[in-house]
């Protein structure tokens, strides 16, 4: 099953288009990741998906389109770069906020919901820092409380942007090796940008590559991330190697030294 189509999705903000006409299906239980250089529309994707700015073409969601907000929210999960996290909350709170889409008007969460934060919680090792305020966690802390709640809410989709932003490379390993067992285990669907070349070739079965809003390339990483398509839409110089584990690695030179 197909658990997102982007059929020419276009997008931007305001009069300001960004996204001209990009498309990709992700199978359920796979893994994209969106790269591309800086500016090239990743955020703005994963922003339309989630219904956060309207979309031109189509954006399928577990084969339907035009769902309403609230049936989007019960399935997509987003995890924005920089959320803006409120003053004050403690995690358990925070993660809480995840299970808003499941509650009736007025409603108060119930023993369900909070036993839910609480597995989620101990499934990321966050359970010793519940009664921590967010404020008061470190960046990679903070990194998996936010990926908490986009879990507490159940969504079957997520959309997760720079999900290793200001984590250092264990933390982030971490951080990618837990959604991918998610995504083994329940099912769950990854649509990721990702700045780290390695880290997508590794993690991602397909790779979209986003330049000036257009999609360049989408396949296997191994076809996508080559040398050529770094130093053309990067104008970076890398090597791209497979490991003998098999793995593909990306290996930034300096242009001009040998
Ligand atoms: N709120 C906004 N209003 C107007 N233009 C915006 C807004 N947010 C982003 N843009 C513009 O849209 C374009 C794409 O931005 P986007 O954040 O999607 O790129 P990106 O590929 O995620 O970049 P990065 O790798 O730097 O995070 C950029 O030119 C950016 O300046």
């Amino acid at each position: 099953m197909t658990a997102l189509s982007l059929r020419a999705l276009r997008s931007g903000y305001g009069d300001c288009p960004v996204v001209h006409g990009v498309s990709a299906e992700v199978p359920a239980g796979g893994w994209l990741a969106i790269v591309g250089p800086n500016g090239a529309g990743k955020s703005t994707v994963l922003k339309t998906v989630a219904g956060l700015l309207p979309a031109g073409g189509e954006v399928l969601v577990d084969g339907r389109s035009r769902l309403s907000r609230k049936d989007l929210s019960r399935i997509v999960g987003y995890a924005p770069q920089d959320p803006s996290l409120p003053v004050g909350l403690t995690v358990t709170d925070y993660v809480l906020l995840g299970r808003t889409p499941h509650l009736g008007l007025l409603a108060r969460e119930s023993r369900r919901d909070l036993s839910i934060v609480e597995e989620v919680l101990t499934r990321l090792d966050l359970s010793e820092l519940a009664g921590r305020r967010m404020d008061m966690l470190s960046g990679g802390e903070r990194q998996r409380a936010v990926l908490a709640r986009v879990l507490a809410q159940r969504a079957s989709l997520l959309l997760l942007d720079e999900p290793t932003t200001g984590l250092d490379l264990g933390h982030a390993q971490a951080l990618l090796e837990l959604i991918d067992r998610l995504r083994r285990e329940d099912g769950i669907t990854v649509v990721s940008t990702l700045h780290d070349l390695t880290f997508a070739a590794q993690y991602a079965d397909q790779v979209l590559l986003l330049d000036g809003g257009h999609a360049v390339a989408t396949g296997p990483p191994a076809e996508v991330l080559t040398a050529a398509a770094l130093a053309r839409y990067y104008g970076a110089t890398a090597e791209v190697s497979t490991t003998e584990r098999g793995e593909l690695a990306v290996l930034p030179t300096r242009p001009g030294k040998k």
